[in-house]
């Protein structure tokens, strides 16, 4: 069972449960105060404004017991994936490197974009090619990726859109990845005039744990 975490304000969680659905796993939408560590085969932060963004965009979430769950959760190895508001959350709690600030030009952008697979050896990338371009929509205000380190960089925007250094979209930490574009709405066929670039991201989870 993946668990797809909700607190105040997320919006993407359904999102995520039909992404899942449609690459043949089972998902399940677990409120933050639910959240139990060991209970889970991978866990998917959504999208959306948890607490309304107030302070930074993920800040408050971060500093939920849930999230520490999550961490536990993370340190045994289970397979953890933040998308936009959920890669916000865990940068800010620290699971992963860096920090996402306000965009550069400044604003909310809402579009499909390229980005480019240049890591495939992470639970959610091991079905692309390295250097395999898709469509993602990104939807976002505070997306703009300042590094700490050298990040270990999965996904790059082939039109950078908000100012990311180095056009990174998306970074890995051993089994935790985040990134801002939106894979889980980029998967039905019936939606999307841009492809359905998103849906080897959950085939590859599912194929992660059938190994
Ligand atoms: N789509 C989202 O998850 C939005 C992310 C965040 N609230 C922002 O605007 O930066």
């Amino acid at each position: 069972m993946i668990a797809v975490l909700k607190f105040p304000g997320t919006n993407g969680d359904y999102d995520v449960l039909r992404a899942l659905e449609l690459a043949g796993l089972r998902g399940e939408i677990v409120w933050y105060k639910d959240y139990r560590p060991g209970a889970y085969d991978a866990v998917v932060l959504a999208g959306g404004f948890s607490y309304g963004d107030r302070l930074r965009a993920g800040a408050v979430a971060a500093a939920t017991k849930a999230v520490e769950h999550v961490r536990e959760d993370a340190e045994r190895g289970v397979p953890v994936l933040g998308i936009c508001n959920g890669f916000q959350i865990l940068v800010e709690a620290g699971l992963l490197p860096g920090a996402l600030i306000p965009n550069d030009p400044p604003g909310f952008i809402s579009r499909w974009i390229p980005i480019r697979v240049v890591d495939n050896e992470t639970p959610f990338t091991l079905l692309y090619q390295r250097g395999e371009v898709v469509y993602t929509p990104v939807a976002h205000a505070e997306g703009r990726y300042i590094p700490e380190g050298s990040p270990r960089a999965v996904f790059k925007y082939v039109e950078n859109p908000n100012g990311s250094v180095d056009d990174i979209a998306g970074v890995a930490r051993g089994n935790v990845l985040g990134l801002m574009p939106h894979p889980e709405r980029a998967v039905d066929p019936h939606i999307s005039r841009n492809g359905v670039g998103g849906l080897k991201l959950w085939l590859s989870l599912k194929e992660w744990l059938r190994r």
